[in-house]
């Protein structure tokens, strides 16, 4: 990995997904969807993922099939791993309010969850079942019901036998073979088998997130979670193969991923460098990992610690990692990041799958106005207004006042009319 001086070093402004040859491959992907409907999704998922189908919904036999080709060891983490998601997320449920003000008027917020969602599961350079499990359960907490799942077939037709599992433990029925941009088209516009969804939500490479993007409007979207990406901050105390292990870490999902690494300890930069290059040897995705860290990787030397925090903070990164002396101190001049990991044992990977948050994090700079998945993605709020005669009357003129400011005469009428009815 290159070590460079932050003088010399620019983040990268954003996850290519700027890229025109590929904002204009899935312009045209959205149109076929929403023009041919499942006969583009057939002809998509040949041409991109290699497999010709009859139907795109998975059947009960495929998914009783997937329970005898996994182990047990497997099932019973997914378990744990759902247990402590649960746990998490039922913290933040957060129900319907609303007070009684003194002048007897009644003010509040009605929170009911989203009726429809659709939730993307990656699934072109590996199988993702821990992200099956990280997007619905805070969606089933929040109380959707409707939750349909679509993840891309490998080359013979099928869905991975690990992520029909996590399906059926997370509580997912309706699963659908078709993967990219041509799945979160059918979402959002719906299809003779996909119906039309309020909300699409999870992650996946750039064809992904752009059309994401692309879509939102037609329906909502949790956020740009795109090709992973971490940041560490280490100074002289962290352990080099720690750092070294939890760079490869990000770097072994896409080629589009980012991994770098912060520090002002020159030792600590090439000690890692170092272990990187070890390491990697032994990886068994060292393809995606060098293509990786070639092009978005970096050890960057800062001139001190708040350099480094200042960096980040720029950068606004999916993970950001402290390994520092006390990661804590540090942690109140954090202000972007998508999850922060504390301390040499908090590994990304922990996050990943165990800890309990969702590893559904806001890539490419947005963690700078986006958040994490969660129950909060899959709710909405209606305003609650119940005014008493009381409270009319004291703000009458006030009203009266603001609309005739703004030329909007049948506003002021509207309040006007009950004034004189009080009379
Ligand atoms: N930010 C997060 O929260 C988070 C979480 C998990 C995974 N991820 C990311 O998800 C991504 C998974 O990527 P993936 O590729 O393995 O699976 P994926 O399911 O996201 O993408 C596979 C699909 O991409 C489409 N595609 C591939 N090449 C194409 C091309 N040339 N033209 C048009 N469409 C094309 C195909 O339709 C294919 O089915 C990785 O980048 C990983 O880092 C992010
Ligand atoms: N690091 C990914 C989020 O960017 C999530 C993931 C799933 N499996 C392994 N890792
Ligand atoms: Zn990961």
């Amino acid at each position: 990995m290159k070590i460079v001086k932050a003088s010399e070093w620019k983040p990268r402004e954003s996850n290519k997904q700027d890229n025109r040859a590929i904002l204009s491959t899935v312009q045209s992907i959205i149109a076929q969807v929403r023009e041919k409907k499942d006969e583009a999704l057939f002809s998509y998922t040949k041409e991109l993922d290699g497999a010709i189908l009859d139907t795109l919904l998975v059947t009960e036999d495929e998914k009783t099939k997937a329970w005898q080709q996994v182990d047990t060891t497997f099932i019973e983490a997914l378990q744990k791993a759902a247990d402590r998601i649960r746990m998490f997320h039922e913290k933040e449920r957060r129900g319907s309010w609303w007070n009684m003000e003194n002048d007897g008027s009644i003010l509040g917020q009605i929170i009911r969850p989203l009726d429809r969602v659709g939730i993307y599961v990656p699934g072109g350079r590996a199988a993702y079942p821990s992200s099956v499990l990280m997007n619905a359960i805070p969606a089933i907490v929040a109380g959707v019901e409707d939750i349909v799942m679509v993840t891309p077939p490998d080359k013979n037709g099928s869905i991975p036998a690990t992520t029909l599992v996590a399906a059926k433990i997370a509580g997912i029925d309706q699963i659908y073979k078709v993967g990219g941009a041509q799945a979160i088209a059918a979402l959002a516009y719906g299809t003779e088998s996909i119906i039309q969804v309020d909300k699409i939500v999870g992650p996946g490479n750039q064809y992904v997130a752009l059309a994401k993007q692309l879509v939102y409007g037609q329906v909502d979207i949790d956020s740009i979670a795109g090709p992973s990406e971490v940041v560490v901050i280490a100074d002289n105390n962290a352990n080099p193969a720690y750092v070294a292990a939890d760079l490869l870490a990000q770097a072994e999902h896409d080629p589009d991923a980012a991994a770098i690494l912060l520090t002002s300890s020159k030792q600590l930069a090439e000690r890692v460098a170092g272990e990187v290059e070890k390491q990697l040897a032994n990886l068994e995705r060292v393809e995606i990992a060098t293509e990786s860290l070639e092009s978005n990787g970096a050890i960057v030397l800062t001139e001190g610690i708040k350099e480094a925090v200042e960096l980040s903070n720029q950068i606004a990164p999916e993970h950001l990692e402290l390994m520092v002396e006390n990661p804590w101190e540090l942690l109140g001049l954090i202000r972007h990041a998508g999850a922060v990991f504390l301390g040499s044992m908090s590994a990304e990977t922990v996050g990943d799958y165990m800890a309990g948050p969702s590893h559904v994090l806001p890539t490419s700079g947005t963690a700078r106005f986006s958040s994490a998945l969660s129950v909060d993605t899959f709710i909405k709020k209606t305003s609650l207004i119940s005014y008493s005669k009381t409270a009319l009357q004291q703000d009458a003129k006030h009203i009266i006042t603001l609309a005739e400011q703004e030329g909007l005469g049948a506003h002021a009428a509207s309040i006007r009319i009950r004034m004189e009815d009080e009379a």
